[in-house]
């Protein structure tokens, strides 16, 4: 069977995006193809695989969330941005749409040409400062999920971040994402403040098992965190990643909660084609 897919890419957080209403591949088939394709070098290679299903509601579609080893994300906030893009392009939805993901509802709206914003779930759970105990180091790490359930997130300040490399964080990254102190494990954002309302992210990302070069759930959650404690300057929080920037706009009500949390940033269109692997079995 011929599977078109496209590859796409938002600040290098890269996908594999099909619409899967043509195929009706079950969740637990597109989790062993995500397996096989996302494997960089033996196949397609990328963080995960999405695919458009039909709605179960009045939403415009739903969007299945796969990482690269086969495991369901809740949500993922790049990929609701090239899903934004895909299901434009594609003539799936309007300029501005509605989806469901396991997270809840998810708005997206192309702003300009590749410049695609996403209203996320709202914050679900905030809990600030819980330690975690490494080797009989404590670290202060805050946890977040946006929707219920939402994708499980640690926020952890890094000092100097920006001037670090991949190693000297991998392994902390690494024993903090299975910390018994979060339950379903969790994605874990460093962040270094870097001006009034800017941070520098970088993100080891449960499902990938290392640094992606950017994490939108993860990004937002940081800016939630920040701006929750006062620590930026304004709603507006620039987020600086490997792979580019990324801006949260947080919209809040009168007793100062959180009602709308945008994501906003670039997509990239990189490829169209069939799958061929010939080691996928389907
Ligand atoms: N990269 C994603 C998060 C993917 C979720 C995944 N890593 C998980 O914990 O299931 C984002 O842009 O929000």
């Amino acid at each position: 069977m011929k599977i078109k897919y496209t590859k796409m890419q938002g600040l290098g957080n890269d996908f594999i995006v099909m619409d899967n209403r043509e195929y009706g591949f079950s969740v637990e088939k597109l989790q062993e193809m995500a397996k096989r394709l996302c494997t960089r070098k033996l196949s397609i290679g990328a963080d995960g695989l999405m695919a458009v299903n039909k709605a179960d509601g009045d939403a415009d579609f739903r969007m299945v969330f796969i990482n690269a080893d086969g495991s369901i994300g809740e949500m993922c906030g790049n990929g609701a941005r090239c899903m934004t893009r895909f299901a434009y392009t594609n003539g799936i939805a309007g300029k501005k749409m509605t989806f469901e993901t396991t997270a809840g509802n998810v708005e997206g709206e192309i702003e300009e040409g590749r410049l695609v914003a996403v209203a996320l779930n709202n914050p679900e759970i905030v809990e600030f400062d819980k330690i975690a105990t490494i080797d009989g180091v404590d670290y202060t790490i805050s946890y977040v999920e946006l929707g219920n359930p939402g994708v499980p997130h640690g926020v952890i300040e890094y000092k100097g971040l920006e001037d670090i490399s991949r190693e000297d964080i991998f392994n902390l990254g690494k024993y903090l994402r299975y910390h018994e102190i979060f339950p379903k494990g969790a994605n874990i954002n460093f962040y270094d403040i870097t001006g009034d309302s800017a941070a520098v992210v970088r993100t080891y990302e449960r499902g990938v098992e290392d640094f992606t070069l950017a994490c939108g759930t993860g990004s937002a959650s940081v800016g939630v965190v920040l701006y929750l404690k006062e620590l930026v300057k304004s709603n507006k929080i620039k987020i600086c990643v490997p792979g580019g920037e990324l801006f949260i706009e947080i919209g809040t009500n009168e007793e100062n909660e959180i009602t709308r949390l945008m994501l906003i940033g670039d997509t990239n269109i990189v490829a169209e084609g069939t799958v061929e692997d010939e080691d996928l079995v389907l």
